[in-house]
């Protein structure tokens, strides 16, 4: 999302040759199934970028890998300079994660609830993450167990951008959200990728948001990451067409 002005352009282009995390020939295997096969790529500062798969492709995964919280084989993570898969604690300390699966106590308040995530990253910035998760609207001392999984996004997004982390790793955020809650997490995204430089990942099934924000989209086949180029200049036609394209490779099979 690049919406610097003129003057930070050179800025910005020595920012965008800056990666972030950096992903080398990453491994994972289930036993014996390998998910993800030898995956290289960079995330880079400012920069959004979209995961697309099938259902089973292996996004979630991917991203749990990246905070070292899958069975990673062999190949390697670094965030900045440090190894992700040897010190994961300092790395999430860094990182804003989303996962899939809310799994949260159902008795635990959103309040609570941002502190316990924040435990959990080694971070916490109690006092940003409660203001955005009273901008999200919700109810910070509602039990989680009674929240909608789309005011659940919300308070995981707060905790996730509460302790401005590098990097961002969203699965699925966009699943189940109305569509004001939709405007409100793609803005806030918008925001934070913009004023703070933070690199994102967001894997989804919803190829119109792919199309329309990503500066760079990731697809994963057969357990293999290919990158597409950005999708940009943005006019409607090429957009078009490009979802056309992202849809035939990631869903071939189901689009015949
Ligand atoms: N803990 C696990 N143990 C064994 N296999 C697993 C485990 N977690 C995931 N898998 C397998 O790994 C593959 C990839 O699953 P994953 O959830 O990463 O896919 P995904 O692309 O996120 O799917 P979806 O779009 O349906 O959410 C699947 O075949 C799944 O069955």
């Amino acid at each position: 999302m690049n919406v610097q002005s003129e003057s930070t352009h050179d800025l910005a282009a020595d920012d965008a040759l800056d990666p972030v995390l950096d992903a080398r020939d990453l491994t994972v295997r289930y036993r014996r199934d390998v998910v993800i096969d030898r995956a290289s790529f960079e995330l880079r500062r400012g920069e959004t970028t979209f995961l697309l798969g099938a259902n089973g492709a292996g996004k979630t995964t991917l991203l749990r890998a990246l905070i070292a919280a899958a069975p990673v084989r062999s190949g390697s993570v670094r965030l900045g300079e440090v190894d992700v898969l040897r010190r994961p604690g300092r790395a999430r300390s860094r990182i804003g994660f989303v996962p899939d699966q809310l799994d949260l106590p159902a008795w635990m308040s959103g309040r609570e609830a941002l502190g316990f995530v924040g435990a959990h990253f080694s971070c916490w910035r109690g006092s940003r993450a409660e203001t955005m998760l009273a901008d999200f609207g919700v109810d910070g001392e509602r039990p989680v167990g009674e929240l909608s999984r789309g005011q659940g996004v919300l308070v995981m997004l707060a905790a996730a951008l509460g302790h401005e982390p590098d990097l961002l790793l969203l699965d699925e955020p966009f699943a189940n959200l109305d569509p004001g809650a939709r405007v409100l997490v793609q803005r806030a995204l918008l925001e934070h990728v913009d004023t703070s430089r933070t690199a994102c990942l967001i894997s989804t099934h919803d190829l119109d948001v792919a199309a329309r924000l990503a500066d760079r989209v990731l697809l994963l086949e057969d357990g293999r990451v290919h990158e597409i180029d950005a999708v940009e200049p943005v006019e409607p036609r090429s957009l078009v067409r490009r979802r056309e394209e992202l849809l035939e490779a990631a869903f071939a099979t189901e689009v015949r």
